[in-house]
């Protein structure tokens, strides 16, 4: 019996509840007790006989301990980089002149295609690693630029076995082969959409937990979102979907029509669209750094306001952001959605295990993962002081990662 005794946790931030004075009880891969270090239980029935028994005791005094916090969309499977691309943008290149010019995502397909496997393969382990030594304990993460069946199966399976491997986050694996047209069906967007929905089938043999698909302008239209996420939808996958990153086109009632996971992004979002939202219970992943650079920020108070559940993420993408810390996405968000840090830190946990499907994380409860993050300072609201707070330990099932 492996039993771990995290004590004297100067303040622990549950999901539910702040607890001063706390103490948690871990036993294997999960939490068994949670409660004030004075309450402390001598038994829990059916776990531990007697906490004299434990192996392990670990104090916390002092700190701000939470559960791990989970990021809910990113796109870590590239290879290379755009960064003049991003250079172009900040002098004020339009998208349209950045992909005239040989940028855009259609740039990191080709380079990534052209990458061998095992380079492709480190890169994406060590992004993965990046974010769990950040106090982030499962990533969202999407395939997105290989746009070949096989290519997309391969990002799947690659991100399947990473997640086994020591030192890596928990990873939710969701197949995004609509994010762009491929070169190759310039002038037949709707044959690939056709192969998209006929590849979902394999994606969630190889693994895949989510489809995706990016339905916006200069993407995918609404009706051709519908057939690849419905095809999903038919083979188990969770269907999830880009909307109003551009423009509002419908992607929202889709989402609601659909019963999607989630709707991402929602730059571009009407009070009309904020009511389907929370009328259907159509979580809303909301990724500030992304929002930030488009000049375009979604009405989150008014959101939250209407009981939508609201998730964070990094959207870390090659294109746009290299963020892997999700205390930096908790910072952005109070800062320039204006959440208060609760709200912010309860999307980036509870919001993310919402729109993941995960109910077993997301909140220091008995029963729920042991995924823990003891942080450098002693109260929530470092996470809008500091930009990037940093974890002192991170534990991922009742194991130390750090
Ligand atoms: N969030 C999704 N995708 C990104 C683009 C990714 C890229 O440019 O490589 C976006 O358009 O926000």
């Amino acid at each position: 019996m492996t039993v771990r005794l995290l004590t004297n946790i100067g303040r622990m931030w549950t999901g539910n509840d702040v607890i001063s004075n706390a103490a948690l009880l871990v036993h294997n891969d999960r939490i068994a007790w949670v409660g004030r270090a004075a309450d402390l239980p001598q038994s829990v029935p059916g776990v531990v006989d007697d906490i004299v028994d434990v192996d392990q005791v670990e104090n916390l005094s002092g700190a701000l301990v939470t559960p791990g916090l989970i990021d809910a969309h990113t796109h870590p499977v590239y290879a290379g980089n755009r960064y003049a691309e991003m250079a172009m943008r900040s002098s004020g290149s339009s998208s349209s002149a950045i992909n005239a010019a040989g940028g855009g995502i259609g740039s990191t397909v080709t380079v990534t295609r052209g990458t061998d496997p095992w380079t492709l393969c480190n890169g994406v382990r060590e992004r993965l690693r990046s974010w769990l030594l950040s106090g982030t304990t499962t990533v969202e993460a999407k395939t997105g630029y290989h746009l070949t069946r096989d290519g997309e199966l391969a990002d799947v399976r690659l991100l399947r076995e990473l997640e086994k491997e020591p030192m890596m986050p928990r990873v939710h694996v969701t197949f995004l082969a609509a994010h762009v047209v491929p070169p190759e069906y310039f002038g037949r967007q709707r044959d690939y959409v056709e192969a998209v929905g006929a590849w979902c089938a394999d994606a969630a043999a190889a693994g895949a937990d989510s489809v995706d698909v990016y339905c916006d302008e200069g993407h995918f239209t609404t009706e051709e979102s519908r057939w690849v996420l419905a095809s999903g939808r038919n083979v188990g996958l969770l269907p999830r979907v880009h909307a109003g990153a551009f423009s509002r086109r419908g992607a929202v009632q889709l989402a609601a029509e659909l019963g999607c996971a989630s709707a991402d992004l929602l730059h571009h979002t009407s009070d009309e669209d904020i009511a389907v939202l929370s009328r259907y219970g159509v979580p809303a992943v909301l990724c500030p750094a992304t929002a930030m650079q488009r000049g375009s920020l979604p009405p989150v108070r008014r959101m939250i306001s209407q009981g939508v559940t609201i998730a964070l993420g990094s959207d870390h993408n090659p294109g746009h952001c290299g963020i892997t810390s999700m205390s930096l996405v908790i910072s952005l968000a109070v800062a320039a959605f204006g959440m208060s840090v609760g709200d912010a830190l309860r999307a980036a946990t509870l919001g993310g295990a919402t729109v993941l499907g995960a109910p077993d994380r997301g909140v220091l409860a008995p029963g729920r993962l042991a995924d823990i993050v003891q942080w450098d300072a002693d109260h929530e609201g470092a996470f809008a002081w500091s930009f990037g707070l940093k974890p002192r330990r991170v534990w991922r099932g009742g194991i130390p990662v750090q």
